[in-house]
């Protein structure tokens, strides 16, 4: 399914962190059924790009609206449908996986029952861990741990920061699997990867941030954003 009506939109958006301005300018829609790459070298504002969509953090200037609505001014609607796996993955050390997903699903006002949780870490291959505490899992486990909770969500945006870091190439493999699904359902995501990641066939679109977006220097823009002028 793919109904490429602008959902997410993005509308002059800037982004400014500590005294630096990362880009202005920057404009996307997406709809459902596709997904957004965020691409752009070490420092570009790729993760700063992806707080703002969260909410999480301010724009400087420019406008995020989710389903024609300022994210400012509907933020309660925007949450309940959107996901966001960070470098952090938002999960308690103390608390085992399945617990993990549970209080997830408590928070979000989405109760999780036990065997729905242990079926969604099962399929993300963590059979062997449901009862640890996630502090003695691996990084990879643990990553696994918060990509089953974003799959358990149910919401329709998910917003990736480097999701495949920590992850070996069975985990790789399943990422695309879980990304295929997602899109294919009609899903929307937007994510940063440094690793290649066979997407083909899905409807993907690419953006460049830096400050190419609003000065196009070719040979300039995979700089490190430390040498950037
Ligand atoms: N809290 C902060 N205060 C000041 N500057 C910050 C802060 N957080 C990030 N920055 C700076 O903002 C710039 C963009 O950071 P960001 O993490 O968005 O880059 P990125 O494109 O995701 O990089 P990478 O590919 O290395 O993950 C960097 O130069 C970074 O040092």
């Amino acid at each position: 399914m793919s109904d490429t009506a602008a959902v997410l939109s993005v509308h002059d958006l800037a982004c400014a962190r500590g005294e630096r301005t990362l880009f202005t300018g920057m404009n996307f829609s997406l709809g459902q059924g596709q997904l957004l790459l965020v691409q752009g070298g070490n420092g570009r504002g790729k993760t700063s790009l992806l707080r703002l969509l969260t909410g999480l953090a301010h724009p400087l200037a420019g406008e995020i609206r989710w389903r024609g609505r300022a994210l400012a001014d509907g933020r309660e609607l925007f949450h309940r449908e959107m996901a966001y796996l960070g470098h952090l993955n938002g999960i308690k050390d103390e608390l085992t996986p399945v617990e993990n997903l549970r209080l997830a699903g408590d928070l979000e006002g989405m109760p999780m029952d036990q065997a729905t949780a242990e079926r969604a870490l099962t399929d993300i291959g963590l059979a062997r861990c449901l009862d640890l505490p996630c502090r003695v899992l691996s990084f990879g486990q643990r990553r696994r741990v918060a990509l089953a909770g974003l799959v358990a969500s149910g919401s329709l945006l998910w917003i990736l920061d480097e999701p495949l870091t920590g992850l070996d190439v069975h985990g790789v493999a399943m990422v695309e699997g879980l990304l295929r699904d997602h899109v294919g359902a009609g899903g929307m995501v937007v994510m940063t990867t440094h690793q290649p990641l066979a997407l083909d066939g899905l409807a993907v679109v690419p953006l460049l941030v830096g400050p190419a977006l609003t000065r196009p220097e070719p040979g300039n823009q995979e700089e490190p954003a430390c040498c950037a002028s």
